[in-house]
């Protein structure tokens, strides 16, 4: 670390750019509400709750000026980004958004990747992923077990996994800074193209270290995952 007064701020990146054909709203999903609540803005609540004391908020071009509404008073400073074509693209003009820091800061800045659809992750979940960054981990992924039976389709049918060595995986991920540039990076040469950050990490010889997720961090992809946000938002805190 750098000699300077304040801490270096933990960044994340919340890729909001997604249309949500999935979920066939009227607007992007981001800014679809939640009691009353775009889902946009409770991800950055829980962010900021869990220690994260900046965002980059990656968006549709077309409406950032809606965004910027419903974040105006959002807890922590935001810095505004139009979003690419795949999520992954998101990220990577996130990364490329980071504010200057001297080399040494830069390099050991703890920077995570959300999703604004994992819009009711709870604060011990990004404070858990922060903590294991710090403690030394490459790539920090939230993840759960998966509670269904589980089949993969062959050739010729299917065949059942077993579902003890499964896990699903959710966001905020977390990095190092200078690691993270380093395998967007790495992607953007090879053209190569994967679903998280943490297979980018991977893809440049990361270790990947999981760290306890929440089924609140689901992923608000369909209709019916609504239904379920709601619910949350009814309830309250986790207990
Ligand atoms: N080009 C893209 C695509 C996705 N995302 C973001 O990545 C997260 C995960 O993507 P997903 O939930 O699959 O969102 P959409 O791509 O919007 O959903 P759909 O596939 O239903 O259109 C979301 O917060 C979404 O806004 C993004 O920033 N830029
Ligand atoms: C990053 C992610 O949320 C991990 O589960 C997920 O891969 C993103 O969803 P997508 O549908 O692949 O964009």
């Amino acid at each position: 670390m750098g000699e300077h007064n304040n801490p270096v701020p933990v960044v994340a990146i919340v890729v909001a750019a997604g249309s949500g054909s999935r979920l066939g709203a009227a607007v992007p999903k981001a800014l679809v509400p939640v009691a009353g609540v775009p889902l946009v803005t409770r991800a950055i609540e829980r962010l900021a709750e869990g220690g994260v004391g900046e965002v980059i908020v990656v968006v549709p071009a077309a409406e950032r000026e809606a965004f910027v509404e419903v974040l105006a008073s959002a807890p922590v400073p935001v810095i505004w980004v139009d979003g690419g074509a795949e999520r992954q693209d998101s990220v990577a003009n996130g990364l490329a958004a980071l504010p200057d820091l001297d080399e040494a800061d830069a390099e050991g800045q703890v920077v995570l990747v959300h999703d604004a659809a994992r819009a009711f992750v709870p604060a011990e979940v990004v404070a858990r992923v922060i903590e294991a960054v710090r403690a030394g981990a490459d790539a920090v992924v939230p993840a759960v077990p998966v509670s269904d039976t589980v089949r993969e389709l062959t050739d010729t049918g299917s065949v059942v996994v077993d579902r003890a060595r499964l896990r699903a995986v959710q966001t905020p991920q977390g990095f190092r800074r200078g690691l993270l540039e380093d395998a967007h990076a790495a992607l953007y040469e090879t053209r190569m193209t994967v679903t998280d950050d943490a297979a980018a990490a991977e893809y440049i010889g990361c270790d990947v270290v999981l760290v306890e997720g929440s089924r609140d961090a689901f992923k608000v992809t369909d209709p019916f995952d609504l239904v379920v946000a709601e619910a949350i938002a009814a309830r309250g805190e986790p207990a």
